[in-house]
């Protein structure tokens, strides 16, 4: 917003809403009359000229920092009430423009189990009262047991077809409920069957986030922060970003989707071990961290991954995903001009070649085979070995524990996920990992951690006896080794997938480019002015 001389400006899109107010005799407010007009030219701006006394307050957003969003209220005064409401009503009118994108109806679903167990009065005191200022209305629901936002959403018991999004309050936990529900709701109202290899559907509605869980991962990397009002204020404004989503499978078969983490080894044993601790809350996972660092498990497993294709673009190029990211636009728009066919990528028929013909790694810390030219698509990769962690991340997983994330120059919509593997190594050079992870310093120079963009990827655990040849070195195993390695292969650990525990270890994972839209923007570049951020953000401002 600027202020000149008599005139004031604000952005339309940066308006929350608009009410009448009572504007105090000695007030510094601004007062405008019959000769303010609407400027055509500024499709954004209403530009308003002072007179007379009465009033209404205009609420904006503003940015004290850290990417934090807070109101303002700006207030006018009208030399007649019937001029005070039709400004009112003028605005609202042009805040309910297509150009905006804003939502009118949500459904909003509550966990009240939440992180702290705050969900239901955090929206009550700083939710509700903004959208009710933003004229939005809401469908109330307070989730009474797991599983129970999805059900909802599957069975269509929401009318779908009738709202502009989903709101969910909570943690990334139900934030993975709702985005399950929403895309297979989709596909089964087009009569596709999840299964193995098939194209998910992009959904028409938005979903948005306000955190109130205990990691809050997808908030932190979609606006940079987890900030309840922050959240909420993206959301009355109709931002919108793509983000990309996986779909899992488990022995071939669809079993979910996700957006963050995928984690075997140390992230997998933690998260099974804090889970019967939710009495905890958050802590949980600090205990359960410390414990899984303590065992020092590592399990052994075949990796077998599909590089992207731009080989410009690596997990540690150093290119930060901000909003109006430029590989995310590109992204985006190649994926909508491929939605209209099939695509057909290398798959488990491929897989089935490249174990006949590669050479498979011997030890864990070697370098990839590169079966470049074996079949039609080269950037398959296959890795054996004994790991502590792989990891897989389809966003830069930023959070309150690690602001610069699991792996902090991921793309939010891309179209790729990282892939980090961390060998077997000790304790101290885990530590290292760990710490330089939580504070995003350089990880390239550790050699036990390989990290590479892929679109693709399956694990599987080696644990049958035809797997012993491949992890040792020698032609004709000792019967005392094998004994030693049987029993050692026979532990497997668990993936954590979005935070919920698959159980079974062998899965294989595909990433489908922006198939969903959140109520973001993406993290706004700190080193750009306000005025800077305004404009290169939303892509819904693009196209109006
Ligand atoms: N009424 C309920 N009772 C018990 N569990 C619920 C209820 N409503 C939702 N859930 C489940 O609780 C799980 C965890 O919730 P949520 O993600 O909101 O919080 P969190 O686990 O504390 O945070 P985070 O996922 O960020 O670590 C979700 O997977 C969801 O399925
Ligand atoms: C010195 C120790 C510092 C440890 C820092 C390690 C680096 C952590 C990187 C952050 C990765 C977050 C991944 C997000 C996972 C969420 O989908 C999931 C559900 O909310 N949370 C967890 O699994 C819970 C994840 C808990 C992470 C510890
Ligand atoms: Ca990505």
């Amino acid at each position: 917003m600027y202020l000149s001389g008599h005139e004031a400006s604000l952005d339309l899109r940066e308006v929350v809403g608009v009410k009448a107010v009572k504007i105090p005799a000695k007030s510094s407010t601004l007062s405008f009359g019959k000769n303010a007009k609407v400027d055509e030219n500024v499709p954004y701006c209403i530009e308003m000229q002072p007179i007379g006394p009465l009033g209404f307050s205009v609420v904006i957003i503003t940015r004290p920092g850290n990417h934090r969003w807070r109101c303002k209220q700006v207030s006018f005064q009208c030399k007649d009430s019937s001029l005070c409401h039709q400004w009112i009503t003028a605005i609202k009118e042009a805040l309910k423009s297509e150009a905006f994108c804003r939502p009118k109806k949500l459904v909003v679903f509550v966990n009240p189990f939440s992180g702290k167990k705050k969900a239901v009065k955090l929206y009550r005191d700083k939710v509700l009262p903004l959208f009710e200022l933003a004229d939005i209305h809401v469908t109330y629901i307070e989730t009474e047991r797991q599983n129970h936002a999805r059900d909802l959403l599957v069975q269509n018991s929401l009318d779908l077809k009738r709202i502009d999004g989903l709101v969910c309050v909570g943690g990334d936990g139900m934030f993975s409920e709702v985005l399950n529900g929403l895309l297979t709701f989709t596909a089964h109202d087009l009569h596709i069957e999840e299964m193995d290899r098939f194209e998910p559907v992009a959904p028409d509605i938005r979903i948005g986030i306000i955190p109130a869980g205990s990691t809050n991962t997808i908030v932190y990397t979609t606006t940079g922060t987890s900030d309840v009002v922050t959240s909420t204020l993206h959301i009355i404004l109709g931002d919108q970003i793509g983000i990309d989503v996986n779909s899992v499978n488990v022995n071939d078969q669809f079993v979910r989707y996700s957006v963050t983490l995928l984690g075997y080894g140390y992230m997998g044993d933690l998260l099974k071990d804090s889970d019967n601790k939710r009495w905890m809350g958050p802590s949980r996972y600090s205990w359960s961290g410390t414990k899984s660092f303590l065992a020092n498990n590592a399990y052994y497993g075949e990796i077998k991954y599909r590089l992207s294709s731009n080989s410009d673009s690596h997990p540690t190029d150093a290119v930060k995903c901000y909003s109006g990211c430029d590989i995310c636009s590109m992204a985006g728009q190649s994926n909508s001009r491929s939605t209209s066919k099939v695509e057909i990528s290398a798959g488990r028929d491929t897989d089935l070649q490249l174990d006949e013909q590669s050479d498979f790694m011997k030890h864990s810390n070697s370098q990839s085979s590169d079966l470049s030219g074996s079949y039609s698509d080269s950037n398959w990769r296959t890795v054996i070995g004994k790991f502590v962690a792989v990891n897989s991340v389809t966003m830069s997983c930023s959070c309150d524990l690690s602001p610069p994330g699991m792996s902090p120059y991921c793309h939010l919509g891309d179209g790729c996920m990282d892939l980090i593997m961390v060998s077997q190594c000790s304790r101290i050079e885990f530590l290292k990992f760990l710490l330089r992870t939580a504070k995003g310093e350089e990880r390239k120079n550790l050699d036990f951690i390989q990290m590479h963009r892929v679109k693709e990827f399956s694990f599987r655990p080696l644990t049958e006896d035809s797997d012993l040849l491949s992890i040792s070195s020698e032609e004709n195993i000792p019967q005392s080794k094998k004994v030693k390695l049987k029993r050692q292969t026979s532990r497997t650990s668990v993936w954590n997938c979005d935070g919920e525990v698959i159980d079974q270890p062998k899965i294989s994972v595909r990433v489908h480019c922006q198939l969903v839209k959140l109520f973001a923007r993406g993290v706004e570049d700190p080193s750009l002015q306000d005025d800077q951020k305004r404009n290169c953000c939303s892509p819904s401002f693009d196209n109006s």
